[in-house]
């Protein structure tokens, strides 16, 4: 999808990942609706916006998108503003071992939520021109991270659930396409949460293995992540796709065909009578 003239919406916009992708699309010609529950950071962030691109290229919207309400009513606002939505960046997340159910709520519950309300608004049998969601998700979405199991949930999550979608949407025709992004460690303010007793609960006592997964995948910037963000929304097709970035390679995963296919080399055969006829 050509980015000049286009629409985005971005959730956890106002630092780290989230204004790295603002500012990317905003260099290749789009408008963005920056969402994020940290207002003072935001409005900061608008500021700076608009004296590099100009007042009426962004929209900054308080919104904590694990409020139904709030995440319906900044769609709304951005559709006043800019008239449709063109691309939606499921951005918004958190790491809390120890405040899990926070984690699923903004990582997984919200994420669904805000991908309903952009194929709500872009599907075409609503009316809408079509567009492009990509979801953000993690390497911890590939595997599992063991100083982060519900971080770990959440992240696999976000990449079956929009796997699953961009299937159903091709069938239903609906126009929209889905994409995931699966970086590695990337130097913003959530990895400070990693060694953090106040997040990581039961498992802080693990911090030692961060720094050995960081050093085995490496530690990206954000201008590095936002580049392989580009690449996802300019490429066409590819519905469904799942982007892998680390400092070494940006490449696309490779899922089995079938969840047989990941079976080891010796299964042991079915009970007896259970065996499909
Ligand atoms: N940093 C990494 O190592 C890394 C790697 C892979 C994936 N990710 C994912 O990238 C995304 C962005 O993370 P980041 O590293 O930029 O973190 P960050 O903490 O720097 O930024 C997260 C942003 O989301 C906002 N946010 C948090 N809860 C919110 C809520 N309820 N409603 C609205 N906004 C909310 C925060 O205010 C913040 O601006 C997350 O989904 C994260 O899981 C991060
Ligand atoms: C938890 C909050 C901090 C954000 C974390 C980011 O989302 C980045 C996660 C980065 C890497 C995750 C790596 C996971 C690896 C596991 O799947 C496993 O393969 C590691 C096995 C290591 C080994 O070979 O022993």
């Amino acid at each position: 999808m050509a980015v000049n003239g286009k629409i985005a919406l971005v959730t956890g916009a106002a630092q780290g990942l989230g204004r790295g992708f603002c500012e990317i699309l905003l260099k290749n010609g789009a408008k963005v609706a920056l969402l994020d529950v940290n207002k003072e950071v935001g409005n900061d962030l608008k500021a700076s916006l608009d004296k590099e691109f100009g007042p009426d290229h962004t929209l900054f919207l308080t919104c904590d998108v694990t409020s139904e309400d709030q995440l319906s009513d900044a769609y709304q606002k951005t559709l006043e503003k800019f008239g449709k939505i063109d691309i939606v960046c499921n951005n918004a997340g958190i790491a809390n071992e120890r405040d899990w159910e926070k984690a699923v709520a903004v990582n997984l519950v919200a994420v669904v939520r805000s991908t309903y309300l952009a194929l709500q608004h872009m599907k075409k049998q609503n009316g809408g021109q079509g567009g492009l969601i990509v979801n953000i998700a993690s390497m911890a979405g590939l595997g599992p991270l063991l100083t982060s199991p519900v971080y770990t949930a959440t992240k696999h999550g976000v990449v079956g659930f929009s796997r699953a979608l961009a299937e159903a949407s091709e069938a239903c025709d609906f126009g929209v396409r889905l994409k995931v992004l699966c970086p590695t460690f990337v130097r913003t303010a959530i990895i400070s949460t990693l060694s953090s007793e106040e997040y990581m609960g039961l498992f802080s006592c693990l911090h030692g293995f961060t720094e050995q997964m960081i050093g085995m995948f490496g530690m990206l910037e954000v201008p590095q992540v936002a580049e392989a963000f580009l690449q996802l929304v300019v490429e066409e097709g590819k519905n469904g796709s799942v982007l892998m970035v680390t400092p070494e390679i940006t490449s696309y995963v490779e899922f089995p065909k079938s969840p047989t296919d990941v079976l080891s080399g010796n299964p042991s055969p079915s009970a007896p009578g259970s065996s499909p006829q």
